[in-house]
């Protein structure tokens, strides 16, 4: 009995340590398993990142965990530094003496015509003269020379005041002070206004266009510019330093690119970016009219896919007198111009191109140019105009 006991006992020993190693075999392997990552601290946003007094944000970061070593990077050439334009209000005013050409002849010349005790058809004749040679245009220098006979008849003996106030009112009836000259270049909505700038070669689209980005910035607005003058690459490059001094972004591609191409880009990215405005530069090297047409047209078609035009600025030199303004027209009839940028007129006497241009172009003049540097691009304001032309 005690025999059989002992093998029952040996053999469940035995058992019980066949089942021991059994499980130690076969139990389930961790090997495999993913790793189980220690959970993490949250990140605390930036801004609430608390630094005691005394310790820099580097120390506290230095202390805890060490940064990894970055490979070198390359070194960046040195960004020019952003400039901060003035705002345009009082520009005209400020850019006065810039008219002094026009001031001494249509201006000056126009008073001590009219301030003769005797005005004998001579005298009507030079103020006629006066007024043609500084570019009013035929039919405006009569309407004004008729009108002003008439007053100074009534008028009698009249001294500089009197003669002062009776031009002041006829040039400003011919330039007129109720056209709206506003430049819309508001955004509507999440989506950026849109400026279309024209004209000629050479008449100073390119200066226009950085020199109105650089003046909205200085009003606080954000401007995406469009390269859209592909006939040469360096008037792109010319952009983008103005773009670059101001702190706009400017879309352009290769030399010879589909201008309705970069403004739709252009548009594009104004669009994603949400910045107020996009000032798309134009070429002017068109030599039919029918070409000029097909091009403005399709980039004006290109960008209403995405947003709306808002103005369509019109550049002309005023130094070039009538033949500009033939040109100027081509440019009318192919696109719906909302507004013209009379350029250079620092550089002409003929300051009354302002009240022919309006006539034959029936847009308003909106913006002026006075000058070659940036600031020199100013609102066009009817009253500050007269008031430099006849002097204090
Ligand atoms: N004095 C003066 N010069 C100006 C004015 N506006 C532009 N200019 C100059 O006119 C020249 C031509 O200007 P751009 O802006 O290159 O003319 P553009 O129409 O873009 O010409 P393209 O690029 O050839 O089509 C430059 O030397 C400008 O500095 C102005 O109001 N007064």
């Amino acid at each position: 009995m005690d025999g059989y006991l002992g093998i029952i006992v040996i053999v469940a020993v035995i058992a019980v340590l066949a089942v021991g190693g059994m499980f130690l075999l076969f139990r389930p392997s961790r090997r495999h398993a993913p790793p189980v990552r220690p959970p993490e601290a949250p990140i605390a946003p930036e801004r609430e990142r608390v630094v005691p007094p005394g310790v820099t944000e580097d120390d506290t970061v230095t202390t805890t965990v060490p940064p990894p070593a970055r490979p070198a990077e390359p070194v960046a050439p040195p960004k020019p530094e952003i400039e901060v334009p003035p705002p345009s209000a009082g520009r005209l005013v400020r850019l006065r003496a810039r008219l002094a050409r026009s001031q001494t002849s249509l201006g000056k010349g126009l008073l001590e015509l009219l301030s003769r005790d005797r005005l004998d058809d001579d005298a009507w004749d030079e103020i006629e003269d006066t007024l043609i040679t500084a570019d009013v245009g035929v039919a405006p220098t009569r309407a004004m020379v008729d009108e002003l006979r008439t007053r100074v008849k009534v008028l009698g003996s009249r001294d500089h005041a009197e003669v002062r106030g009776l031009l002041r009112e006829q040039l400003l009836a011919q330039i007129g002070t109720d056209l709206d000259r506003t430049l819309h270049t508001a955004p509507h909505g999440e989506r950026p206004a849109v400026l279309l700038v024209v004209g000629v070669n050479g008449t100073g689209k390119t200066t226009t266009t950085g020199k109105l980005a650089r003046a909205l910035i200085g009003d606080g607005r954000t401007v995406l510019l469009g390269a859209a003058d592909t006939f040469r690459a360096a008037a792109a490059d010319q952009l983008q330093t103005w773009g670059e001094r101001v702190g706009a972004e400017v879309v352009r591609k290769d030399e010879g690119a589909d201008p309705a191409s970069v403004a739709f880009d252009a548009v594009s990215k104004g669009m994603a970016e949400k910045v107020d405005t996009v000032i798309i530069d134009t070429a002017g090297r068109l030599h039919t009219k029918t070409g000029l047409m097909d091009e403005l047209g399709k980039v004006k078609r290109v960008i209403e896919k995405k947003a709306t035009v808002d103005e369509v600025l019109l550049v002309l030199d005023a130094t070039t007198g009538q033949n500009g303004m033939r040109q100027a027209q081509v440019f009318a009839e192919a696109v719906n111009v909302t507004g013209i940028v009379l350029t250079k007129l620092d550089g002409t006497a003929k300051g009354g191109i302002v009240i022919s241009v309006q006539r034959e172009l029936g847009v308003p003049v909106k913006l002026v140019g006075l000058g070659e540097g940036p600031d020199d691009l100013a609102p066009f304001d009817p009253e500050a105009f007269v008031d430099a032309l006849l002097g204090d």
